[in-house]
């Protein structure tokens, strides 16, 4: 295949970055403690300085690697299938979210939501960055919204954007992992003052798994 083939098949979603794939248990927000087979798909130009997968952001490292085989191996491990990455949605999420369900797969996706809204999902974490903002559609879309609490400034950008999000959407602060100790007893009071809120942990970083 030329370069040039092979980003047709990227620019339609039918070859992926795929950076890894595992069998583990959702650690974080409302699906917290449900198995699931984790899909992380290379490439992420958002730049949170925190992040904690930076491996996933250059998408040339990660090998373009065929849709339907991505799906095909997955239904073997779950019902559940999360996407995330990187950015997943700086890809075309159609195909693949597609041919998951045809194979009758619950689709959720990790977002930042940087990027136009590809894919039928049934679950939609939202996750916005104040560095590069969600688009406008998401915030209709969003089931839940998993706002990241590194420092005191990230209450107010979790105001903000559970003011954007629809009234069904479970809201969650999740401590930034390195500020943990620091955020979580801010985090509880917050929550107890402000209970239309929740708290979410990586518990999967507690557990000792992926
Ligand atoms: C690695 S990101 C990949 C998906 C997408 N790029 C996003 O940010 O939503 C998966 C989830 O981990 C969260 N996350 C990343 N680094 C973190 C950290 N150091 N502490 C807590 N949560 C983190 C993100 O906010 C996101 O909800
Ligand atoms: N167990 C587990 N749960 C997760 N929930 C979101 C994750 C992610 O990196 O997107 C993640 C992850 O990396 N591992
Ligand atoms: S948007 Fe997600 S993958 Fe990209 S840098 Fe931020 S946390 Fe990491
Ligand atoms: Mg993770």
């Amino acid at each position: 295949m030329t370069r040039r083939e092979q980003q047709e098949l990227i620019d339609k979603g039918l070859l992926l970055p795929l950076m890894e794939e595992f069998y583990t248990i959702q650690g974080e927000g409302y699906h917290k403690g449900t198995a699931a087979y984790f899909i992380r798909i290379g490439g992420c130009d958002v730049g949170c300085h925190w992040c904690d997968v930076k491996e996933s952001w250059l998408a040339e490292l990660h090998p373009p690697t065929e849709t339907s085989k991505i799906v095909e191996n997955a239904a073997k491990y779950s019902n559940t299938i999360v996407v995330t990455g990187g950015e997943p949605l700086t890809w075309d999420m159609g195909p693949l979210t597609k041919q998951l369900k045809e194979k009758g797969l619950q689709t959720h996706i990790e977002t930042s939501g940087a990027y136009k809204l590809t894919g039928v999902w049934d679950w939609i974490c939202l996750s916005p960055k104040k560095v590069k903002l969600p688009t406008e559609e998401i915030y209709a879309k969003a089931h839940e919204l998993k706002c990241i609490i590194y420092n005191k400034d990230d209450f107010r950008f979790a105001e903000e954007q559970a003011s954007k999000v629809n009234k069904n959407c479970i809201l969650y602060l999740q401590p930034e992992w390195s500020k943990r100790d620091k955020m979580m007893p801010l985090i509880v009071d917050y929550v107890m003052a402000n209970p239309k809120w929740k708290v979410s942990l990586q518990t999967h970083k507690y557990l000792n798994i992926p």
